[in-house]
């Protein structure tokens, strides 16, 4: 016979090693990045509402900051705008960000606070932009032109990285035992609103909060090597290592730069795994085995 609750099973047993764990973690902040690709999945997506919940229950500070690139590809799809990467990066004119704007700080931010809502949660929506939160500078980046090999400077439009995190409205919500739900988009100098990947978002703020732990929930198990086969542990020069080798490529690459940002930061560990996974987040938290790769300093 099958097992008709079996995401309650592995809760259960996830539950029974937790205490101890959840010592180490009291009162800390622990940055959870949700991925446009993990989100998919109906039932991943309220086990892991039902996690954030369970993770403030037990005395941690969870804040999620949320992506959605393949929701916005998929919306402007519909608005016949075209999707264009460089880099890694959504090249972003007027009317991309602003579809950007409504698909992240709109229905997706939404969506989770939903999700946390009917778990039990109370939780708070907003995005860079709202008190000035997260302060974004233009991006700037260049390629390598194939047959020159000349460097060229390119123009993401409306890609920012960000400058400065005000955590005064963050600790405010906190303090009020709220849970923070951040979508990506920030403001510039210039009152402009800036897309920014919400890895490198997330990576700013789990610095600005001091977090003790990074997790980045994305589609695959980890950082995996050349045969497929998950790393499971890998200090900074390792992965710088695994870039040059191009062992680590596409979207893999702004997430190892946000490890290592986050990492110089002072935040304890970060770690890479799979959102889809039933319970990833107290899998990871919670239990010896931990799951995904988890990147140190060194
Ligand atoms: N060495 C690697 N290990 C794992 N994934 C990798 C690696 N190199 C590149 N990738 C790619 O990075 C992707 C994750 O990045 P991305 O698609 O941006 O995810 P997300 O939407 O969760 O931010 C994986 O689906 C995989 O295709
Ligand atoms: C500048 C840039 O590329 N921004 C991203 C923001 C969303 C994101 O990063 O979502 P995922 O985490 O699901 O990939 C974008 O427009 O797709």
């Amino acid at each position: 016979m099958t097992d008709p609750l079996p995401n309650a099973h592995v809760r259960a047993e996830i539950l029974v090693q937790a205490l101890p764990h959840m010592q180490r973690y009291d009162e800390q902040v622990v940055v959870i990045k949700y991925g446009g690709h993990a989100m998919g999945d109906q039932a991943a997506a309220e086990d892991f509402a039902e996690d954030v919940v369970l993770l403030e229950q037990s005395g941690l500070k969870p804040i999620v900051v949320h992506g959605g690139g393949p929701q916005i590809g998929k919306m402007l799809n519909r608005l016949g705008i075209k999707s264009e990467f460089q880099a890694g990066l959504r090249v972003t004119d007027e009317a991309t960000v602003e579809v950007v704007e409504m698909v992240l700080a709109g229905s997706i931010n939404k969506q989770i606070v939903g999700w946390i809502g009917a778990e039990g949660g109370k939780a708070v929506g907003l995005c860079g932009k709202d008190g000035n939160m997260v302060t974004a500078r233009k991006a700037t980046r260049t390629v390598v032109d194939p047959d020159s090999r000349i460097e060229q400077a390119i123009d993401l439009g409306f890609v920012g990285e960000p400058e400065h995190v005000d955590r005064s409205i963050l600790d405010a919500v906190l303090k009020a035992e709220l849970i923070p739900v951040l979508a990506p988009v920030a403001v510039g100098s210039d009152g402009r609103t800036y897309n920014v990947n919400a890895d490198t978002f997330a990576g700013a703020i789990a610095g600005a909060m001091n977090a003790k732990r990074l997790l980045l929930l994305t589609d695959v198990p980890g950082v995996l090597d050349k045969t497929k086969t998950l790393i499971p542990e890998l200090t900074v020069d390792a992965c710088r290592r695994l870039i040059a080798d191009g062992t680590i490529t596409d979207g893999m690459i702004p997430k190892i730069e946000t490890c290592i940002y986050a990492l110089e930061q002072g935040v304890e560990a970060v770690v890479i795994l799979d959102g889809k996974v039933p319970h990833a987040v107290l899998l990871e938290l919670f239990t010896d085995h931990g799951a995904g790769t988890l990147i140190r300093r060194g």
